[in-house]
């Protein structure tokens, strides 16, 4: 039972978090068919591949500041009420920027959405711009550059999203040097569809702080021990890992191992509505379905704390009122 404990979520994509009635709504108002990713009531994908194309398009359903501060404000209020303090929402401006809005008045609706969540809920939240690989390294720098210049006080971390099959990490690496010089916190999807090589050139090239899933770094018994020694912290998101078809069961997926093995790991929920979850149940599949112990998960509770991309008098607060309340 994981109703009562303190929560935090450090990787879940904005436009991943809308659910199909929001998603339907907005499509009425603009007009859209949705047959080809939305169907009754239930977004539609076969593959990781199908999964990125139908995100994009629920993602250019979202055409307004306000339309990305009510989600935003939405998924937050769910957050609060599970009990999470915390909240680490990956952006993309490439999206706002592909729909006409731009990426300024992108980033200020979900910048509105999470000042909103935290007036009427007290949840603290901030911001990783994410590049999409998919779209390309000169995009990815792009965002990188956006994210740099952007100064805003809520945007903390870089990140690396999509299609992980596209290029090498080197041909990215330029967009992680820019988002470091800026003094951004670094995260990267790897060794979630790749195998353990993308999780090695992730830590050699871009020596992120965290990285976005990693699971199949469990393959490699070695980079077990690279991830364990350097404290690298792995964001991992078992009901996503599971819907994708990454491991073929809860009684396969990682998670335990890779904890037992000494590697720094939280529970997320990705792409909620995508993948059939929800932070609550990502919580309750760790204690119920993994059979993880209250204390082993306010262990990864505490970890995407001490992860956060956030100044530090601001997370000494969090840990200070999980420590007391947990
Ligand atoms: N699980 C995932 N992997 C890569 N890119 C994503 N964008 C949204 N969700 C993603
Ligand atoms: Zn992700």
């Amino acid at each position: 039972m994981t109703r009562q404990l303190l929560k935090a979520e450090i990787h879940c994509h904005i436009e991943g978090a809308a659910p199909p009635a929001v998603t339907e709504a907005q499509a009425r108002k603009y007009g859209v068919d949705t047959a080809a990713f939305l169907r009754d009531g239930a977004y539609q994908w076969r593959d990781f591949s199908e999964f990125l194309i139908a995100y994009d398009a629920v993602a250019a359903l979202f055409r307004t500041e306000e339309d990305y501060a009510l989600l935003t404000e939405a998924y937050l209020a769910e957050l609060a009420s599970i009990n999470t303090i915390y909240s680490e929402i990956i952006v993309s401006p490439d999206h706002g920027d592909r729909i006409g809005l731009g990426a300024d008045a992108y980033l200020a609706g979900i910048c509105d959405g999470i000042y909103s969540a935290k007036e009427k809920t007290g949840i603290e939240a901030r911001i990783i711009v994410t590049g999409e690989r998919h779209f390309g390294p000169d995009r990815v720098v792009s965002a990188a550059e956006y994210a740099a210049r952007a100064k805003n006080p809520l945007v903390t971390g870089f990140n690396m999203a999509g299609e992980e099959r596209m290029g090498l990490v080197a041909d990215y690496a330029r967009a992680f040097d820019i988002a470091r010089d800026a003094g951004l916190g670094l995260t990267i999807h790897a060794g979630e569809v790749c195998g353990p090589f993308s999780v090695t050139d992730a830590l050699d090239l871009v020596k992120p702080a965290r990285i976005g899933h990693g699971v199949r770094a469990i393959e490699d018994e070695a980079l077990v021990a690279r991830l364990a020694e350097l404290g690298t912290v792995l964001e991992v998101c078992p009901g996503s890992n599971i819907a994708l078809g990454v491991f073929a069961d809860f009684d396969s997926h990682p998670l335990k191992k890779l904890k037992d093995a000494g590697v720094r790991v939280c529970i997320n929920s990705d792409d909620p509505p995508f993948f059939g979850t929800s932070l609550a149940r990502e919580y309750e599949i760790a204690s119920q379905t993994m059979g993880m112990s209250n204390t082993e998960i306010n262990d990864m509770t505490r970890t995407a704390l001490e992860a956060a991309f956030v100044d530090e008098g601001t997370k000494a607060t969090l840990l200070k009122r999980f420590d007391t309340q947990s």
